[in-house]
């Protein structure tokens, strides 16, 4: 098993906002996580990258427990992260927001940067090609130049995805990749994420777009009120009573699943 959460919790002041949560997330495969407004989706992607302590519980990446770790760890350690609203420096081309990514990647250290060593060098080629081969990858490598805030909306994702990429994950936590696109793009952005996982990343993906989830999810996790309520396929998710009453409000153990 790639990560495996058990009974992570994470309390704000009286708050739980993600409670008792076991979750394994199987090597090579879309693993969504749903839930309504405030289920604790975004709790529960902060603490797997590290953003946020949890109170209890423990996250094991890879066999290493990596509980608490900060995200310059958590990168290292194979576990990159986007964002619902991209995080791009404004005043950065393109290119300068990948190659920034590329930094966890590198075996030079500061001094190597001042005295422009071979080792520094080679860091400095290396992570140019790398940065290159991700934003072709998002078809992005044309606008290498321009600079990223200028840029839509859907195209900053993009490149959001790049410098995610470029840290070299095992593990892509994707947070809503599809808000605010059309329903054309959102189809593409099912396409790049496909790609990922052909490439042996897993992915991980918090998404409020259904057609989106339920076309991509391997495996389905569902979260109300920070608990998780089910955990199965599409086809299983769809018919849960517990999933219908959480997104509809109507307690379907007495009225009946709607078809
Ligand atoms: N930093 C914080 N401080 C206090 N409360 C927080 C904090 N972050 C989240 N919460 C609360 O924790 C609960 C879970 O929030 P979270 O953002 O994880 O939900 P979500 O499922 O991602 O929601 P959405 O779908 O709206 O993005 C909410 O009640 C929220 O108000």
């Amino acid at each position: 098993m790639l990560l495996q959460v058990r009974d992570l919790s994470k309390t704000f002041g009286g708050l739980d906002a993600v409670k008792g949560v076991d979750l394994d997330v199987p090597e090579g495969q879309v693993t969504a996580i749903i839930g309504p407004n405030g289920a604790g989706k975004s709790t529960l992607f902060n603490l797997l990258a590290g953003f946020y302590r949890p109170t209890s519980g423990t996250v094991t990446f890879d066999g290493a427990d990596i509980t608490g770790q900060k995200p310059h760890r958590t990168v290292r350690a194979g576990i990159a992260r986007t964002f619902q609203t991209t995080h791009l420096f404004d005043g950065a081309t393109v290119l300068e927001n990948v190659l920034a990514a590329c930094v966890v990647r590198g075996r030079s250290n500061p001094l190597d940067a001042v005295l422009h060593t071979p080792r520094y060098r080679r860091d400095e080629k290396a992570n140019h090609e790398k940065s290159m081969e991700e934003l072709d990858f998002v078809g992005a490598a044309h606008l290498r130049d321009e600079l990223a805030s200028t840029l839509p909306q859907e195209t900053q994702k993009r490149i959001s995805i790049a410098l995610a990429l470029a840290t070299e994950p095992r593990l892509l936590l994707l947070d809503e990749p599809a808000a605010g696109t059309t329903d054309e793009e959102t189809e593409s952005f099912g396409d790049l994420i496909r790609q990922i996982v052909a490439r042996g990343i897993s992915v991980c993906l918090v998404e409020h777009k259904m057609s989106m989830v339920m076309n991509l999810a391997d495996q389905i996790v569902v979260l109300d009120h920070g608990q998780r309520i089910a955990l199965g396929s599409p086809e299983e998710i769809k018919r849960d009573p517990l999933v219908i009453e959480a997104y509809l409000g109507v307690d379907t153990r007495t009225t009946g699943a709607p078809s």
